[in-house]
């Protein structure tokens, strides 16, 4: 690993929890459920670099955690363990991430441009070139939720490269428009690659991927199978492509749910130990690898669920809430309920009618 990188990825995992209903999901939130939870491990431990001016590719099979990675790089989402450094402003163009359905086109803009730190000035003065490169007509004041995919994608498009930003995330917006925004883009990815921005593509057409990138990262059902040059990565994904399409559909299946099932098996603990073997074996001299590597793992990751600390916090400020809640229905003052508890079942008045409330003492 370099000290030179724009982004570093290191054991990176994500778990997701496979709850069945929402109220399972509530009580893992709260941890007051002893039910295990089935574990998915879209991300298994991945780790790379990307250089500043590179045009990183990446490359998989459905659902081989091409996107959870994208989005953990731009911060969509947390990663479960595992360093993430990103050394400047991202900007991510999925096909069907970023945007808020309820919104117009133009209340994306002005939301996104906002979070991104820019003036209302500097938006106002850019609008017209961005509607212009979305290139979506009125609907620019409809909302969201009522446009094709291909205009999602121009508009994610048109508000990503205004942004301007030093890192652009561009996961699969590029197969769903017309070949004339197809064009407009790949010029646009062109300029930014000429400026020396940064670059990750997500694309299934190894065509796009040939023609924008410099290297290219294969993932594969959760783990970094292969990472070099876009020659040399490309030429071994499509060996492994016709290898599996040459697959009887039984074998397909199996191969694929077997990935799966590994996935859901995947032991972090046993992860974590592996890395901690593999340091210890580099740096002997170092008494402190397995501190190290416990705070490499989870120092920078934000829990998704609520640490001890924090439930008896709320569960203290939820009993406090209640009882002054009674202590005021009572009509006693907070000193007396203090002193005798049992007040707090003897309110002071009582109802004697619709409206009329009458002393009881
Ligand atoms: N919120 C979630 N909850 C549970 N599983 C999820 C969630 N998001 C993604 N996954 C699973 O994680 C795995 C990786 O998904 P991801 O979208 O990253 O794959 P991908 O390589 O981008 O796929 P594609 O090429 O189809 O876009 C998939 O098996 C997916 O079902």
């Amino acid at each position: 690993m370099t000290a030179d990188y724009k982004i570093k990825v290191q054991n990176v995992t994500k778990e997701f929890d496979l709850f069945k209903t929402r109220s399972d999901q509530l009580k893992a939130f709260f941890s007051i459920s002893h039910d295990p939870i089935p574990e998915f491990w879209a991300l298994k431990g991945v780790s790379l670099e990307v250089e500043a001016g590179e045009t990183l590719g990446l490359i998989g099979v459905n659902g081989s955690g091409k996107s959870t990675l994208s989005n953990i790089i731009s911060g969509v989402i947390p990663q479960t363990t595992g360093i993430v450094d990103v050394r400047g402003d991202t900007s991510i163009v999925a096909i069907n991430s970023g945007l808020r359905g309820e919104l117009t086109g133009l209340e994306n803009i002005r939301l996104k441009a906002l979070m991104m730190g820019m003036t209302n000035k500097k938006i106002d003065d850019m609008l017209d070139s961005i509607i212009a490169f979305a290139d979506i007509g009125d609907f620019v004041y409809q909302p969201v939720k009522s446009y094709s995919s291909g205009m999602k994608s121009r508009l994610g498009f048109a508000i990503a490269v205004h942004i301007n930003p030093d890192i652009l995330i561009i996961d699969e917006a590029l197969s769903v428009g017309d070949d004339t925004f197809y064009q407009k883009c790949v010029d646009k990815i062109q300029t930014f690659k000429e400026e020396g921005k940064t670059i990750i593509f997500v694309s299934h057409s190894l065509k796009q991927i040939e023609m924008l990138c410099d290297r290219v990262a294969w993932i594969q059902y959760g783990d970094l199978k292969q990472i070099g040059t876009t020659e040399e990565v490309v030429g071994e994904y499509r060996k492994f492509i016709k290898w599996f399409k040459a697959l009887s559909k039984k074998d397909k299946h199996k191969y694929q749910n077997d990935a799966k099932e590994r996935q859901k098996a995947f032991d972090i603990d046993e992860y974590q130990k592996e890395i901690t073997a593999e340091r210890q074996a580099a740096e002997p001299n170092n008494q402190h690898v397995a501190r190290d590597v416990q705070k490499d793992f989870y120092g920078s990751v934000i829990s998704e669920t609520m640490p001890w600390r924090t439930r008896i916090f709320s569960t203290l400020v939820a009993i406090a809430v209640v009882f002054l809640m009674l202590v005021n229905i009572s009509g006693h003052s907070l000193t007396n309920v203090t002193k005798h508890p049992s007040l707090i079942f003897h309110p002071t008045t009582t109802l004697t009618g619709p409206g009329v409330t009458k002393s009881s003492k």
